[in-house]
Formats: C-alpha cells, sequence, structure tokens
C-alpha cells in the first residue's frame, strides 16, 4: 500500500487507487465502476450545517453490512469509558511514571489501558484518555471506535495505521486523527511503541479560530495530510473489534475490511506534524495563557469553554521582559491531563518524565515546581531558546476522573505533591495584617 497524500484540513478529497474506480458527477450511480459498491460514511449528522458538515463517500469491493453479530470480545482490556465512576473525582494533583513495555507480545489494541476520562458516551460529551505500549503489529484484525473519533500521540516508536481510506505512518512528534467508526490496523514496522490516545466523544476535533491573530498561524490547514485511496484484496478471516457504548465487541469476516478502492469527501484520517506548529508568544511581557498553543479543539456548547483542547508545549524562543517566563501558578476552572513526548517541560525540572502524566483536575492549584520556580525567578532574562521538548496537554471543561487502574497503579507518583513545598514565605515590612 501507497503512503502518498492530500493535504488541508477538513478539505473536499477526492482519490482514487485504480483509475476510473471513482463515479463521476454523482456519489451513487446506478452502476457503480467494476461492480464495487458506494457506501456514505458520515462524521456528522446529515443534517448538520453545510460549513460542519462532514461526510465521505467510499467505494469498496463488498459493502461493509456483510458482517454477523458481534459478540463480548473475549480477552480482558483496561480500556474504559464514560461515565467515569469507578473511583470518586479526585481533587488531588496525580502524576504518573511511564508505562513499561509489555513482556508478553501485545498488539495496539491490547495495550490501550484507560487512565481518566470524563463526560459519557452516551450522550456525546467528555472523552477517554489512554495510553498504549505494544510490542507486536495487528494481524489479521481491524479495529473501530464507535464512541468517538481517536487522536492518537505517539511518544515511542513508529505506527504504520491501515485505514479503510489508506495508509498513514505516525511517528513521535507527529499525530493522527481517526475519525469514528473508521476500521484501522496498527503495525509496528520499528518494534515496540508507546504513546497516547484522547478519544474525543463530542463534537469533532477542528481548528481553533485565530481571532485577532488573523489569517495564518498555529496549526496551519495545508499541514494535515490525509492519505490516498489503498487496498487489499485479502481473503483471510479478519477480526473486527469494535468499542461501541464503552465495551469492546468483536466478529469475523472472511477477508479484509480495508477494500475501499476509492473515495471523496470531507472526513478523513489525518496526520499532523506537531513540529510544523506556528508558535505564537509574547514578545513583550507576561506568560500568556496555554490556549495560544491549540494545535485542535472540540467546542462544547458554551463558546469558548471547549469539550477538549488539545494543546502542545513546543520548542520556542523565551523573551519576555520583566517577566516570571515558566507556566505561573494557577487555579483553573478546566481540567489538565498533561503527557510529555520528549525532553523537559518547563514547569517540571523533574519527576515528569516522557511517557509520563499529570493531571490537574478544576481547582487544583498547581504551577513551576520548586527548582523550576527558584531558576527562574534567579535567571538572567536574556532571549532563551527552549528546546528538545514536545509536552502536550488535554484541557476538559468537564472533571477528569482516574479509573480504578490509574489510582491503584504502583506508576503513580506517591509523592508528587511534595514538588510544590519548601517556598519560601513572602517577606513583608513589619506588620500584623489589617483583617
Ligand atoms: O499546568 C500546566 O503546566 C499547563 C499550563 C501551562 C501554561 O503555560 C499555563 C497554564 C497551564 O495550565
Ligand atoms: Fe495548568
Amino acid at each position: 500500500m501507497t503512503d502518498m497524500r492530500l493535504t488541508g484540513f477538513g478539505n473536499h478529497h477526492a482519490t482514487e487507487a485504480i483509475a476510473g474506480a471513482l463515479p463521476v458527477g454523482r456519489n451513487s450511480p446506478q452502476r457503480v465502476p467494476f461492480g464495487l459498491y458506494a457506501e456514505q460514511f458520515s462524521a456528522t449528522a446529515f443534517t448538520a450545517p453545510r460549513h460542519e458538515n462532514r461526510r465521505s463517500w467510499l467505494y469498496r469491493m463488498r459493502p461493509s453490512a456483510g458482517h454477523g453479530p458481534f459478540l463480548p470480545y473475549d480477552r480482558d482490556s483496561l480500556l474504559r469509558s464514560g461515565p467515569f465512576d469507578e473511583r470518586p473525582a479526585s481533587p488531588n494533583r496525580l502524576r504518573w511514571n511511564p508505562l513499561d513495555m509489555p513482556a508478553e507480545p501485545t498488539d495496539f489494541i491490547d495495550g490501550l489501558v484507560t487512565y481518566a476520562g470524563n463526560g459519557d458516551v452516551a450522550t456525546g460529551a467528555g472523552c477517554g484518555i489512554h495510553l498504549y505500549a505494544a510490542n507486536q503489529s495487528m494481524v489479521d484484525r481491524a479495529f473501530f471506535c464507535a464512541d468517538g473519533e481517536w487522536l492518537i500521540v505517539p511518544q515511542v516508536g513508529t505506527l504504520r495505521i491501515v485505514t479503510e481510506m489508506g495508509v498513514l505512518t505516525v511517528a513521535p512528534l507527529q499525530i493522527a486523527l481517526i475519525p469514528r467508526g473508521i476500521r484501522f490496523r496498527v503495525e509496528l514496522p520499528g518494534g515496540a511503541a508507546r504513546g497516547y490516545v484522547c478519544e474525543n466523544y463530542g463534537a469533532l476535533f477542528r481548528l481553533p479560530d485565530l481571532g485577532p491573530i488573523g489569517s495564518n498561524g498555529l496549526a496551519n490547514p495545508r499541514d494535515f495530510e490525509a492519505p490516498v485511496a489503498a487496498f487489499e484484496d485479502v481473503e483471510r478471516p479478519t477480526q473486527i473489534v469494535q468499542k461501541f457504548g464503552g465495551r469492546l465487541w468483536a466478529t469475523t469476516i472472511d477477508h479484509s475490511p480495508f477494500d475501499v478502492v476509492a473515495w471523496h469527501g470531507t472526513v478523513a484520517p489525518y496526520r499532523y506534524d506537531l513540529t510544523r506548529f506556528n508558535t505564537i508568544n509574547t514578545v513583550s511581557y507576561d506568560h500568556p495563557d496555554p490556549s495560544i498553543f491549540t494545535v485542535l479543539t472540540s467546542p462544547s456548547d458554551t463558546p469558548g469553554t471547549a469539550n477538549i483542547d488539545f494543546v502542545i508545549f513546543p520548542p520556542r524562543w523565551m523573551v519576555a521582559d520583566d517577566t516570571f517566563r515558566p507556566p505561573w501558578f494557577h487555579r483553573n476552572v478546566m481540567s489538565e491531563f498533561m503527557g510529555l513526548i520528549e525532553g523537559e517541560y518547563d514547569a517540571k525540572a523533574g519527576g515528569f518524565a516522557p511517557g509520563g502524566a499529570s493531571l490537574h483536575n478544576a481547582m487544583s492549584a498547581h504551577g513551576p515546581d520548586l527548582s523550576s520556580h527558584d531558576k527562574a525567578v534567579a535567571a538572567q532574562l536574556a532571549p532563551h531558546r527552549i528546546e528538545g521538548t514536545m509536552a502536550f496537554m488535554f484541557e476538559s471543561r468537564h472533571m477528569i476522573q482516574p479509573t480504578a487502574w490509574a489510582t491503584e497503579t504502583p506508576l503513580l507518583q506517591p509523592d508528587y505533591d511534595a514538588c510544590w513545598t519548601g517556598f519560601r514565605k513572602a517577606q513583608l515590612p513589619v506588620t500584623q495584617g489589617d483583617i
């Protein structure tokens, strides 16, 4: 299969792996070329306003309707879904060490573990936050998520993601966005892989509005790459696993589901290279809110109050005058789940490792740890380049609730609070206060 691309976020793409496979001038002709089957694939309601409507037409060797019943998946899985009520939502700041690579042969699906999430799959609000650690390619099986689109953030290892609409190769510092319902198989051409997944139950991820930034900047639409059509004509039993209503279900068909020869439309899997992000920041003073680093946003019905924002902290120049340059201390009404792809995060000099994760829930006080704080206060404020790092955040209006696994795993750091101890008290002029 090829690995060519079509560019532009949400563009109307058209692609055929065999010349003449794509019908011209209509979506569903009486006879589709070569006896292919036309199938409309919807990512939004039929009646969504035109500017938000996302659907594609797939032309495939057999209808995907040809399958028997899905039965409960027969392997143990650590995938969980909203409502996240296994454990009480925690007001505590939590941080986890990275997942170990699996000791047993484990593919992407069986290597997923849910750390946290919010909302409810059934009502279409919130998200699930999973991490994966895998060492085997998926063989003769495919997966799809009926509960939400998947934003995949690799941290170690390249993923070759074979989808119904073509192939995406995604390495660390790149992300993949797999539409809800699209079947895919994850292969590991370079061996073991680890990373993060945000399963979005809510409105589709989109590029944020730019407001006064103007018509360019942040993640530029042209840097999002969809694959060209590619198919395999394989007649071998293939297991299809789906996540539906928070549970895994499986059925087996007698051929590969990757038999789409041509497609056109506005919903497709995408790849984006985070190093292409046009990072905008202050050139005068003060540290702006991290919203300036938003790559993708899933809006909610309250303006400016996201179901989920996907925010990155890329390499960048720090030039602010008379400013405490790292993230300030804050208590945020939104809830923040963070991961680290590489390097060191400027608010945490130690303890937040690549592959690790942290959770700072609504209204929990957090910010720089003691050593990052003291270093920033003492720094000479020359222009300084933050290099070799890529942290990210899933930020949500809904409280993020950890799973039982995440609450009980030995990866959870017991002493995270300690990083905010030892701050020297402010030295006031002699006073008793005035309350
Ligand atoms: O808590 C964090 O590290 C994320 C974060 C970064 C920043 O620069 C400002 C606010 C914020 O929540
Ligand atoms: Fe924060």
